[in-house]
């Protein structure tokens, strides 16, 4: 257990324009947890667990994180949407503001790093207004020795101040009230106005998105990662609730982390984090073993709802659909200890397809690879309300769009050249959608995505035959075992083909559309990589 010293140090805190502050520093998650109590900031279920609400915000607000442009940002960033800018002027203004709040309180500071391989390590000092976010923190960030403690001092600073709303957002080049900013130049996190913890998390991700790539030739994914027995590396990119934390949970690997790596010059993915975020909406012991029991005392659930014996109802989403848990990496049995692997041979990008029309398991060539890695595409259900059934396509770059400062070209280029040079085998995986006599309407079972990921992993889909889908150009195995054959060719699992190929004709569209912005940089392979048929085409010829 790390340093457990409850020391008062208004003094240091003053560099950071905190004044006249309680500091309590690097307290054990124990404490931190009794204090969340005592000021029924939270309650413990049956098992002694620590569950918070996270207030308003219950998720990331993409549309409020910002990045400081001054002369380290400003030709180095893709502006637009997703990276947007703040005046160095704006961002010192709200800085004070913030420091000028948190002054007077009582304050969590936690010292922790992150980048599990020893040379990129990168040191994070976090401030917190709250004592469970500091548990957070706890849990994500890598915790260093005691007598690393002793000697601490910050590469960056995250400064989180839920309580503070911005009155006036206009007058400091935001939108409104809550904010996340980033500021390469004096390396700061700046989070007001939300208490959703992922905040930080994905705050320190994005800066290390722009940084590993530009200043240490490393590519940032985002990523979970585990290792077999033959040290056989696996990585699985995908968007929020593709899977990337559960497929990665497999007692018979090793964990490496599950949503942030980075993949060296030297063949090594180490994890950016040290612990877990998990969903837990319909979290069941029997389907998810390993993060089920993940969740005792030191773990810190979020915005879930209790039943009346005390525990929690993971079924119900009535705060919200994204309910959570973080725990420190340890609390799962099986980890790579030192949070790092080499070379993955095999990589799988996962997407949620909602439309069930992408082949639960395909093999991608080079092009391919290249092809999804930029389009990023996922879908989900449009609503919750009876009766809305449309999905809606997403397509996010680099599987996360929201966390990378660079163009996704840039890391489209590391990834090929990667691949290329590890001889990696690359897999797109539906976590989604099966839309025949497997669950119209209901999501691949987990334990069939199971038995592909495994499957391919043991090497078993290496030597069976692949047939080719019209539509999407992707390679699908003709059997793959502990999966029924028919679901294999998802035109099998539709009532009527005419219904799929109409439904995958209008998938095949929207990512011809999305990949129009990227035509101009990719080459003719990676363009061929992309759906065969648009809707412009006929297909007879093909079936
Ligand atoms: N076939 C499937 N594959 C992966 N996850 C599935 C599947 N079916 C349902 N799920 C659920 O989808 C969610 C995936 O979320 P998670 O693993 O946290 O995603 P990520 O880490 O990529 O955000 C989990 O709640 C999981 O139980
Ligand atoms: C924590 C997050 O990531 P993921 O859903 O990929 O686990 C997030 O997007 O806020
Ligand atoms: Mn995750």
């Amino acid at each position: 257990m790390n340093n457990l010293q409850t020391v008062e140090t208004q003094v240091s805190l003053e560099i950071y324009g905190l004044k006249n502050v309680t500091a309590h520093w690097n307290l054990s998650p124990e404490k931190l947890q009794q204090i969340t109590v005592d000021k029924k900031m939270g309650k413990e279920t049956k098992n002694g667990t620590l569950s918070i609400n996270t207030g308003k915000f219950t998720g990331r607000s993409p549309q409020d994180r910002f990045i400081v442009k001054d002369d380290y940002t400003a030709d180095k960033v893709w502006w637009g949407k997703t990276n947007k800018p703040v005046s160095t002027e704006n961002f010192n203004k709200l800085k004070n503001e913030v420091t000028k709040y948190l002054s007077g309180k009582e304050l969590y500071v936690r010292d922790g790093y992150v980048c599990a391989e020893p040379e990129f390590r990168t040191n994070i000092r976090t401030v917190t207004e709250l004592p469970w976010s500091n548990l957070f923190v706890y849990n994500m960030f890598l915790r260093p020795s005691e007598k690393e403690l002793e000697n601490f001092s910050e590469d960056w600073l995250i400064l989180c101040a839920p309580g503070y709303v911005c009155p006036d957002p206009a007058a400091y080049g935001i939108r409104q009230g809550n904010f996340s900013i980033i500021n390469f130049t004096d390396k700061i996190a700046l989070v007001g106005g939300s208490a959703y913890t992922g905040e930080m998390k994905k705050g320190i991700f994005s800066a290390l998105n722009l940084i590993l790539p530009v200043e240490k030739n490393v590519l940032p994914m985002h990523c979970s990662a585990n290792v077999g027995k033959k040290g056989d590396t696996a990585i699985f990119f995908g968007l929020s609730g593709t899977g990337k934390t559960t497929l990665s949970a497999d007692p018979d690997r090793k964990l490496i982390g599950d949503d942030e790596h980075g993949w060296t010059a030297d063949n090594t993915i180490f994890n950016f984090e040290g612990g877990c975020y998990a969903k837990v909406i319909d979290l069941t012991e029997e389907k998810e073993p390993d993060i089920f029991r993940a969740i005792r005392p030191g773990a810190l659930l979020e915005n879930v709802v209790f039943n009346a014996d005390g525990d929690p109802d993971y079924l119900d989403s009535s705060i919200t659909q994204n309910t959570r848990v973080s725990y420190p990496i340890y609390h799962i049995d099986n980890i790579q200890e030192t949070l790092y692997a080499n070379n993955p041979k095999n990589i799988f990008f996962l997407t949620c397809d909602a439309f069930g029309v992408l082949p639960p398991v395909s093999k991608l060539t080079p092009g391919q690879a290249a092809y999804h890695f930029i389009s990023g595409y996922t879908a989900k259900v449009a609503g919750t309300e009876a009766g809305i059934t449309e999905p809606v396509p997403s397509f996010s770059a680099c599987f996360g769009e929201p966390f990378m400062p660079l163009h996704p070209a840039k890391y489209g280029e590391m990834l090929s050249k990667k691949m290329q040079e590890a001889g990696v085998n690359v897999w797109l995986i539906n976590t989604g959608w099966s839309a025949g006599p497997y669950g119209v309407g209901s999501r691949i079972k987990l334990k069939y995505t199971r038995a592909m990921i495994t499957a391919i992993l043991n090497g078993e889909l290496d030597h069976v035959d692949y047939e080719q889908n019209p539509i999407f150009g992707l390679f699908m195995p003709k059997y793959c075992p502990g999966v029924p054959t028919e679901m294999l060719d998802p035109m099998n699992t539709w009532l009527q083909k005419g219904a799929y190929i109409g439904k995958a004709i209008q998938l095949a569209h929207s990512f011809h559309l999305n990949f129009e912005k990227f035509a101009h940089q990719a080459t003719q392979q990676i363009i061929e990589g992309g759906p065969l048929i648009d809707e412009h085409h006929h297909l007879e010829e093909h079936i």
